[in-house]
């Protein structure tokens, strides 16, 4: 059978052109990404903060699929993923008419982080993992996935274990720390140590700190989001009408 053609790198990409700035909230289980996006709603005439679509994984057509990956990985960890990958393409593929996006999460930690734990802890057999991985490299050749910036809530896992523990969500019963250990290595391997080589900015925030301290966080980081909105406003627009971004927040 004749080998499939390679997607032409000529041909323009799905969406390109179609989405403002856009920010996503990364960081481990428990870090603070959906209290962090509540923080943005205040901004909402100018912000579209899309939280992850974790209510969908706990009820697709009946089945908790979020329960089923953790109770049975070898069976639904990879529908699970696949289920997440079409979830999230949907979040970035989402239209707005406001100059800013905010996405809780992406395709790029379910790709570099949960994958990657998931292969390397044996847990999805090689053969899913080169599914997944292709599935991952077909959708960024023909869609155009805006990513402008991307705050990292950065956490130490024993914190956050203590607030998954806290948040008392029934799926996540057994999770142990030393997954929340493998994912704090993950990210730091995408985010810090830039082990995949993107060349998104990440604004890195100091996420240990408690509710009552890290106002001074959400504060610093609406003014880098406005700031690096003005630095890409001053380079010529490549993926999106000059007029998505002549707001600010303030
Ligand atoms: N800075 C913080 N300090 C203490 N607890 C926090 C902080 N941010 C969030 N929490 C609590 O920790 C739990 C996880 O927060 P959440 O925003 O759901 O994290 P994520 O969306 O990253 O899983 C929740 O119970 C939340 O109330
Ligand atoms: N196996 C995967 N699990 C994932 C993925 N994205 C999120 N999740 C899990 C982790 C949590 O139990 C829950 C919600 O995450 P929060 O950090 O918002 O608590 O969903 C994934 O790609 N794969």
């Amino acid at each position: 059978m004749a080998s499939l053609k390679p997607v032409s790198t000529s041909l323009p990409k799905y969406g390109v052109g179609s989405q403002p700035f856009t920010v996503f909230i990364e960081g481990n289980i428990g870090s603070g990404k959906t209290t962090f996006i509540e923080h943005f709603k205040k901004f909402e005439d100018k912000v579209c903060a899309i939280a992850e679509p974790v209510d969908k994984w706990r009820n697709f057509k009946g089945h908790n699929l979020l329960e089923l990956m953790y109770i049975d990985p070898d069976r639904w960890a990879m529908p699970f993923q696949s289920y997440v990958m079409l979830t999230m393409l949907e979040r970035h593929t989402q239209i707005t008419d406001k100059p800013i996006k905010i996405l809780e999460r992406s395709l790029y930690s379910a790709k570099y982080c949960f994958v990657e734990n998931l292969h390397k802890s044996g847990l999805i057999h090689d053969g899913m993992y080169e599914i997944l991985k292709q599935w991952y490299n077909y959708v960024e050749d023909i869609t155009h996935v805006q990513a402008d910036l991307i705050v990292y809530l950065r956490t130490t896992p024993e914190v956050v274990y203590e607030r998954i523990r806290k948040r008392a969500r029934s799926e996540e019963a057994c999770v142990p720390l030393e997954y929340i250990k493998q994912l704090h290595e993950l990210h730091e391997d995408w985010l810090i140590r830039n082990r995949v080589g993107h060349n998104i900015k990440v604004l890195e925030i100091e996420a240990d700190l408690d509710l009552s301290e890290i106002d001074r966080e959400y504060k610093r980081s609406e003014s880098v989001i406005t700031a690096t909105m003005q630095q890409q406003t001053q380079r010529p627009a490549v993926t999106a009408s000059p007029s998505k971004r002549s707001d600010y927040l303030g």
